[in-house]
C-alpha cells in the first residue's frame, strides 16, 4: 500500500543552513548558536541581519543592516490612509495581511525577484511590519496613528508607535526577547507556506502575504491569542486545576501545548516562562501566570509521556499582557518577529529553486461519465 505522509510529518523537502531543532531533547539553533544565546546576548536585529546573509555579522555589518531597517520605517502615506479605512472591527491578522498586500503595490522594487531585490525588500518588509502592525493597532483603537522614531530600537520604536509612549529599557529588552525567540523555526507552516509560494518563483510580498494567511490560524500562530481566551475562560487561579482536567477527560485541545517536532519542552517556552517568573517574583504572581503554572503542571503530568509539552505560544501572552498589549495582537507580533525568518527562507530556498509540488493519492470515483443536468437526481 502507498505509504501517505499525513501533514507532511517527517517529509524532508530541502536542506537549509538556518535553523536546527532536535525535537526529542528540546534543541533549537539558529546559525549553530543554542537558541539561549541568541535570547541572552544578541537581538531581534542582529538574529535577522544573521539569518539573512547566513553568517553572524561583523560590527560595521550589524550597524549597516541596523541603519537601513531604521532608515525604511516608513510607510507611503496612501498606505496609511489605506489602514484608517479599514473597518475598526476587523481582525488584525487580516488586517496586516490586507495591508502588506497593498505596500506591495507602492515598491518599485516588488516584481524583481533577483536575490539582490529579495534582499532589499526583506529590510523594508522587517521594518514596515512594525509600522503597519502599529497603524492597524491605532486604528482599531480609534487612535491616532504614531510615526516611527529612528532613534530608537525595532523593539522600542514598536511598542513606542503601539502606545505614543516611549518604552522603559527593561521593557523594551523583554519585548525584544520575545521577537528573538519567536524569528525563525526550520519548516514550519508559514515558512513552508512563504517557500511554496517562492517555489513558482512568486515576488517576495505574495510570499510573504501568503505567509501571514498559515500563520493566522490557532493551530500555528494564532495559539498564543487562543491561549489568552482560554486563561481569561479559566478566570482565577483555583480554577485552573477543575478547567484543564475536565478538558483532558474530554479530549479537548489544550492551546499552547503540544508540537510538531518537539516530543519535550519547546526551548523557546523555558526562556519566556523564566521572564514571565522574573516578572512575577518583582511584581507578584498575576492571575495568568498562576493560572498557566498550575496548567503546565497538570498537562506536564498527565500528557508528557506522549510528549505533550508547552510549546512557545504558552507563556508568550503573558509576557506581552505584562507589556500592556492587548490579546488581539499577539499573533501580529509573532508575525512582527518571524517575518525575518520567512524572508530569509525564501532567499535560502530560491537559491537552488525548485516547484513545490507534492502528490495525492485519488481515492475519487473512476469510469464515470457527465450526466445532462436534467436527468439527476
Ligand atoms: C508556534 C507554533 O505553531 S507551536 C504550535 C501552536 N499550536 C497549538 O498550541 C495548538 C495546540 N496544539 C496542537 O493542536 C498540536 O499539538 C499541533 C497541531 C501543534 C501539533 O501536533 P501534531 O503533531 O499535529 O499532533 P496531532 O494534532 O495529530 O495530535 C496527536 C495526538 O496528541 C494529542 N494532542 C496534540 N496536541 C494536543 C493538545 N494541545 N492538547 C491535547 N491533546 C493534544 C491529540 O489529541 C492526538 O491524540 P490522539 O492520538 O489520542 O488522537
Ligand atoms: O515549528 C512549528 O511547527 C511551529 C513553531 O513552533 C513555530 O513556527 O515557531
Amino acid at each position: 500500500m502507498t505509504e501517505i505522509a499525513k501533514g507532511l510529518e517527517g517529509v524532508l523537502f530541502t536542506e537549509s543552513k538556518l535553523t536546527f531543532i532536535n525535537g526529542s531533547e528540546g534543541i533549537l539553533t539558529h546559525l549553530g548558536i543554542p537558541i539561549q544565546e541568541w535570547a541572552e546576548k544578541s537581538t531581534f536585529e542582529e538574529l535577522s541581519c544573521a539569518l539573512l546573509a547566513g553568517k553572524l555579522p561583523s560590527a560595521a555589518e550589524l550597524a549597516k543592516f541596523d541603519a537601513a531597517l531604521r532608515a525604511n520605517r516608513e510607510v507611503p502615506a496612501e498606505l496609511l490612509k489605506e489602514i484608517s479605512g479599514f473597518p475598526p472591527h476587523a481582525n488584525p491578522m487580516q488586517m496586516l495581511r490586507t495591508a502588506i498586500s497593498a505596500l506591495g503595490l507602492y515598491d518599485p522594487q516588488s516584481e524583481d525577484t533577483s536575490e539582490a531585490a529579495r534582499s532589499a525588500i526583506s529590510i523594508r518588509l522587517i521594518a514596515q511590519f512594525a509600522t503597519v502592525i502599529a497603524a492597524v493597532a491605532r486604528v482599531r483603537s480609534r487612535q491616532e496613528i504614531v510615526a516611527p522614531r529612528a532613534d530608537l530600537t525595532h523593539a522600542a520604536n514598536f511598542l513606542y508607535m503601539l502606545s505614543g509612549k516611549e518604552p522603559t529599557s527593561e521593557q523594551a529588552r523583554l519585548f525584544d526577547i520575545a521577537l528573538v525567540l519567536h524569528v525563525d523555526h526550520g519548516m514550519n507552516a508559514s515558512t513552508f507556506t512563504a517557500i511554496a509560494t517562492a517555489s513558482t518563483l512568486s515576488d517576495m510580498y505574495s510570499c510573504v502575504v501568503s505567509a501571514i494567511g498559515a500563520l493566522k490560524g490557532p493551530l500555528h500562530g494564532g495559539a498564543n491569542e487562543a491561549v489568552m481566551d482560554m486563561l481569561d475562560e479559566v478566570g482565577t487561579p483555583d480554577k485552573a486545576a477543575d478547567f484543564i482536567t475536565k478538558k483532558l477527560d474530554n479530549k479537548e485541545k489544550i492551546m499552547g501545548v503540544g508540537h510538531r517536532v518537539y516530543k519535550n519542552f519547546d526551548p523557546r517556552s523555558r526562556v519566556l516562562r523564566d521572564y514571565a517568573e522574573h516578572v512575577a517574583s518583582k511584581e507578584g504572581k498575576s492571575n495568568y501566570y498562576q493560572i498557566l503554572e498550575t496548567i503546565e503542571k497538570i498537562v506536564v503530568d498527565r500528557m508528557g509521556s506522549r510528549g505533550i509539552y508547552p510549546n512557545v505560544d504558552f507563556y508568550s501572552g503573558t509576557v506581552y499582557a505584562d507589556l500592556g498589549i492587548s490579546k488581539e495582537f499577539f499573533t501580529p507580533i509573532f508575525a512582527l518577529a518571524r517575518v525575518g525568518g520567512w524572508c530569509a527562507s525564501v532567499i535560502e530556498y530560491t537559491r537552488d529553486n525548485r516547484l513545490l509540488r507534492p502528490d495525492a493519492v485519488y481515492t475519487g470515483a473512476t469510469d464515470q461519465h457527465y450526466v445532462e443536468l436534467k436527468d439527476r437526481q
